[in-house]
């Protein structure tokens, strides 16, 4: 059995929170320029991966610790999925780190910023993909950009360093929106539908797709998002048609038996709508659907946990 590593005096130079399909293709290719440490959601999580865990083909054995014995570090990137944003929030204040940065899905700051007080926090955006499948292998699936909020070179640099294409945006606002964007037009349908991302663009789902960017573009324009209507439409089928492949990650959490993340990407778009005064009828109807779908499929252990998909 591997031991433990022991918390080294220096802090990390970066962690990483969230020992997932997203998490660990990070931390592969950053802890190949520097140390990195890996935050798994348990002790008994952590030790298991100790024995090393395949990513990409490849058995690769991490500094990895559970979310109590979390070590110092300078930089903490949080990639678990949003409903578990506030648990993984706290662990990483207690890291006392000089940032926290999120590249999950939807949008986390406000969450970010209640859990670490005095922090400085942001949410980036990155298209980046891996997925994790049955017998807990993590496969890389696709190498995109990483975009941070200002504040975050270091993170950048570290980033760059280890091969990855990514830059600090001067506005943050208008990427994460139009992330937003593609997010709740694409995610929740194919969840439904169970078909992948290139399905959405044809018949008969194609008409829902593009009801739900007519939707929520007025919202997110009135927020900031920096498209017009046709670009924006066409920006989402551009993603739809790049990833025509994929199953997108609300399709496979729902397969899975996980909790989706619903309510940081549709559920937010409520809140937005509902500020501008705004009326959002399908992606009101698409959220319920999802909820009760995600719901009946929802695993003993997620249900156990009291997670809500
Ligand atoms: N995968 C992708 O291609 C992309 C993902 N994203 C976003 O990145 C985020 C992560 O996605 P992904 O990696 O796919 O998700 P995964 O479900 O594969 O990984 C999340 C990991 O976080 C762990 N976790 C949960 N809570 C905690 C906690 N409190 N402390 C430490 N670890 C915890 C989970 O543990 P356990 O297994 O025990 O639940 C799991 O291992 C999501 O918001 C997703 O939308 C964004 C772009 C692309
Ligand atoms: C871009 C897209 C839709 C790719 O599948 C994605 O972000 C997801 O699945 O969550």
């Amino acid at each position: 059995m591997n031991t433990p590593p022991t918390p080294p005096s220096a802090p990390y130079p970066l962690a990483i929170i969230g020992a997932g399909a997203l998490g660990l293709s990070f931390a592969t290719r950053l802890a190949r320029t520097g140390r990195v440490a890996v935050i798994a959601r348990s002790a008994e999580r952590a030790q298991a991966l100790l024995q090393g865990i395949e990513v990409g083909g490849t058995l690769r054995h991490f500094d990895v610790f559970g979310a109590d014995q979390a070590p110092q570090a300078d930089w903490v990137i949080v990639l678990v999925k949003t409903g578990d944003t506030t648990e993984a929030a706290l662990t990483a204040a207690a890291m006392a780190p000089k940032g926290v940065l999120s590249l999950q899905n939807g949008l986390v700051e406000d969450l970010l910023r209640a859990a670490c007080p005095g922090l400085s926090v942001g949410q980036g955006v990155t298209t980046e993909g891996a997925y994790r499948d049955d017998s807990d292998r993590v496969h890389p699936s696709g190498a995109g950009e990483t975009l941070l909020p200002a504040g975050f070179e270091a993170v950048a640099e570290l980033l760059v360093g280890a091969g990855f294409t990514a830059r600090v945006v001067a506005d943050i606002v208008p990427v994460r929106l139009a992330k937003l964007l593609v997010n709740a037009a694409i995610n929740p349908l194919a969840a439904l539908f169970r078909v992948t991302n290139g399905e959405l663009l044809s018949a008969p789902h194609r008409v829902l797709l593009d009801a739900l960017i007519a939707e929520a573009w007025p919202v997110l324009h009135a927020h900031g998002l920096a498209l017009d209507e046709a670009t924006a439409h066409a920006r989402v089928h551009a993603v739809a048609s790049a990833t025509a492949a994929n199953r997108a990650s609300m399709l496979q959490d729902v397969l899975a038996g996980r909790p989706t993340e619903i309510d940081a990407i549709t559920g937010v778009l409520f809140s937005m709508a509902d500020a501008a005064g705004m009326e959002v009828p399908t992606h009101r109807a698409v959220h319920t659907l999802v909820r009760t779908v995600a719901d009946a499929r929802l695993s003993p252990a997620h249900r156990r946990a009291g997670l809500r998909p």
